[in-house]
């Protein structure tokens, strides 16, 4: 019999379930691997590739502290008092109207302005880097279509804000026959209204005069509460001071001033401008960061968030509720591995059950005072207690936003939710702000890392005490929001050099996750596995090259026999341990996936985690040029080959040189040496299993080079110095 309820116990917000069995499986898998790899090693001996493998022990073994403890939870937002709910700021930040189209940014305005919560604790802030006046007349359009959108969706319940995808049927509504008629008219109507909407900000974007006044190097900062074309009387709520559910949420566009003297710290620098703009307006204790592509999906994400934010038990040390980075453009053979199954579908999941996923840049809600720096436990009243002068020093000069700090303590944190002192904002958004505060070293989203938020999750967060946990959502549920991938070779490759100098040089910093010991040694092995992927290039760039030549020369780079199938044992056991890891993300023997995973960790290897260890490492030896560049991904890019998983080499550079190099090498070594293995009569080895298989990653590659004909084939010059340096390797040690 199920037991009831007690009378007086709340019912929980959320529960947490550790996955036991998959635990279990986990533990299993990486005690036969480590005794394999163990073995492998020790029949190494004194060998070049002894290093190589002890790198890929050295990875392995940190990639397994988020295996040991996965978790789920679910949260029951029906369960929240609406009266209670906190205000929430959500931040979209937007950089180039060129590969970022406003169509696009502007649906994600749109659908975060739809979400479901009180509209007058609502607001949304859109940063744009660029300080486009296309943008900003975009925004506006947006803003009116939202004041149809907006209580559209609120009326008839609906589950999808996005309209773009509400409208490409995305979300069947269905209310019975009751409502039918009403909610047809109405669909249509608004249908319309988008339609118009649309055909608006095209016009926009394609009008020449303005596209020649977008100066993104160089602008003013600008700040404007956006109303739509015409004033209305339900906008301004607050002035009683009375929140309301069915208030229009707040839409204020911000486009900080840019100099091309002065550094301007990419996101991170965007987003601590938009904490201070709205700390002068809404000044919500709880802020949610979206890239401009990634929509809100699914009306209740920000209710799922509070679920944990205020749960008496846990908000003591909560600092953010992170949701998943799920993508609306993926296919279905997903080439370029841009689902991050590992990080979203598996490794988040076990981060989850030690004390949180890595921070990750959009899709979380987290509390303001944690991202200023704030400790947990002392929190409420961290910063009202501090002099006015001591906060000057560390947060800037500005009145209104040391007001807002001082405030901090009480309960109602909002300043003037609909009256802009425009002064104030402009100052706190002006380039020289920063200057002799501590933003971006000890306050806000941290400048060190070009992947802000990884480092600012690590240290302002966790070494600080903060925890945080991971809303995925449960397999019947929508995913929360959807974002965009890079849909070519060069852009993905590029993405991925970005995030890996940016967390290899965070780990070879005197901030190093191993050396930390703000945080347990699970949590710091989780942190550090991420630090030091990069190094994957190493050994991978030692199995490329070391085993093709002694092929070639009809030698082995194993040590005999015995060793050879210790070293075949490894390999099975790391293929199973993947396969298991994709299959139980998919719900089902995914090979595919498995495979895809397989290639494009190899081809990032010898490419955006080879140029991400020189980068740094010239950095460090203070040879370095310019620090990395954030490189924005293109969100307007052709998806054609990508659908049809055929790689789109175009643009690529010599970013690719190295794996395309090590792909004919290997080709070569495997020609020649089988050639001369027939002819003397040699017997078969691990080498040319490990060659065939090597051939079998790169075959693409090869195409790419020599079999293809269109536009998207691997670059003329890029196969030429190939081809170049393949010859000169083969005439120095073939
Ligand atoms: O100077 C800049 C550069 C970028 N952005 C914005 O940052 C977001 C992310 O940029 P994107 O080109 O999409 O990079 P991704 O590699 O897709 O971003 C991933 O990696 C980043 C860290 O490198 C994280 O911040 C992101 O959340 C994460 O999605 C976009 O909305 C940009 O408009 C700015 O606002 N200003
Ligand atoms: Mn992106």
């Amino acid at each position: 019999m199920a037991t009831k309820p007690s009378q007086d116990a709340p019912l929980p917000l959320h529960t947490v379930q550790t996955d036991q069995p998959l635990a279990t499986v986990n533990r299993l898998l990486a005690a036969v691997h480590l005794a394999l790899g163990a073995a492998a090693i020790a029949h190494r001996g004194a060998h070049v590739m002894l290093a190589a493998d002890l790198v890929l022990l050295f990875l392995w073994a940190l990639s397994q502290a988020p295996m040991w403890r996965p978790v789920s939870r679910t949260a029951f937002p029906s369960r929240l008092s609406r009266a209670a709910l906190p205000a929430v700021d959500v931040m979209v930040v937007t950089a180039d109207p060129e590969k970022e189209p406003a169509a696009k940014v502007m649906n994600t305005v749109v659908s975060a302005m739809a979400l479901d919560y009180p509209g007058g604790r609502l607001s949304v802030y859109l940063s744009d880097d660029a300080g486009s006046p296309r943008t900003l007349l975009a925004a506006r359009k947006a803003y009116a279509f939202a004041r149809a959108w907006v209580p559209f969706c609120r009326k008839y319940g609906v589950r999808c804000p996005c309209p773009d995808r509400f409208f490409a049927g995305d979300d069947k509504l269905d209310l019975g026959s009751h409502h039918h008629h009403e909610l047809a008219d109405d669909r249509l109507r608004i249908k319309n209204m988008y339609e118009t909407f649309n055909e608006g900000v095209r016009e926009v974007m394609s009008d020449a005069d303005l596209s020649q006044s977008c100066t993104k190097a160089d602008h003013d900062a600008h700040v404007e509460i956006i109303t739509g074309d015409e004033q209305d009387s339900s906008n301004s709520n607050s002035g009683d001071g009375e929140e309301d559910e069915d208030a229009m949420p707040l839409l204020v566009y911000v486009s900080r001033e840019k100099r091309r003297s002065s550094t301007h710290h990419f996101k991170a620098g965007a987003l601590n401008v938009l904490l201070r703009v709205s700390s002068l307006l809404s000044n919500s204790p709880y802020v949610m960061v979206l890239d401009c592509d990634m929509y809100c999906n699914s009306r209740s994400s920000i209710l799922e968030a509070m679920c944990f934010h205020l749960d008496g038990r846990r908000r003591a040390d909560l600092a953010f509720v992170q949701f998943p980075q799920m993508f609306h453009n993926l296919s279905s053979s997903d080439i370029y591995a841009n689902e991050l199954r590992s990080i979203f579908w598996t490794r988040w999941k076990g981060l989850d059950g030690l004390r949180g996923p890595i921070l990750s840049g959009t899709g979380f809600c987290a509390r303001r005072d944690a991202i200023y720096g704030a400790r947990p436990a002392s929190s409420q009243d961290q910063f009202s207690g501090v002099e006015v002068g001591e906060l000057k020093r560390r947060f800037g000069v500005s009145n209104g936003h040391i007001a807002s700090l001082r405030r901090s303590g009480t309960g109602s944190t909002i300043v003037a939710r609909d009256a802009l002192p425009q002064e104030d904002a402009e100052l706190v958004a002006s380039c020289a702000y920063e200057t002799g505060t501590e933003w971006g070293e000890q306050v806000g989203f941290l400048y060190q890392s070009v992947v802000e938020d990884y480092f600012t999750g690590y240290r302002q967060l966790y070494c600080r005490g903060w925890t945080s946990v991971y809303c995925f959502p449960a397999a019947a549920s929508r995913p929360p929001f959807l974002g965009s991938v890079p849909t070519n070779l060069n852009d993905a490759l590029v993405q991925n050099k970005r995030w890996m100098s940016g967390m290899l040089a965070v780990g070879l910093s005197r901030h190093c996750p191993l050396a930390s010991a703000a945080i347990c040694v699970p949590q710091s092995m989780g942190f550090a596995y991420y630090a030091f992927m990069a190094l994957y290039a190493f050994p991978v760039l030692c199995y490329a090259t070391v085993p093709q030549l002694c092929f070639l020369r009809g030698g082995t780079s194993f040590p005999g026999a015995a060793s050879t199938l210790w070293f075949a044992a490894v390999f099975a056991s790391s293929s199973l341990q993947h396969l298991v890891e994709v299959s139980v993300a998919k719900r089902g023997l995914a090979l595919r996936t498995w495979w895809n995973e397989q290639r494009f960790w190899a081809l990032n290897a010898v490419t955006g985690q080879l140029f991400a260890c020189l980068g740094v490492a010239l950095n460090l030896v203070g040879a370095g040029g310019r620090a990395v560049d954030f490189d924005l991904t293109s969100k307007a890019s052709d998806d054609r080959l990508y659908r049809d998983g055929v790689f789109d080499f175009a643009g690529c550079t010599t970013l690719l040189l190295p794996a395309t190099t090590l792909c004919l090498l290997n080709a070569a070594a495997l020609v020649g040496g089988v050639w001369k293995m027939v002819g003397r009569g040699g017997s078969v080895s691990g080498e040319l299993f490990l060659l065939c298989y090597v051939a079998a990653l790169s075959y693409p590659l090869l195409q790419g080079m020599f079999l293809r004909r269109d536009p998207a084939r691997v670059p003329a010059p890029i196969t030429a110095m190939s081809v170049a340096m393949v010859a000169a390797l083969l005439s120095l040690f073939g």
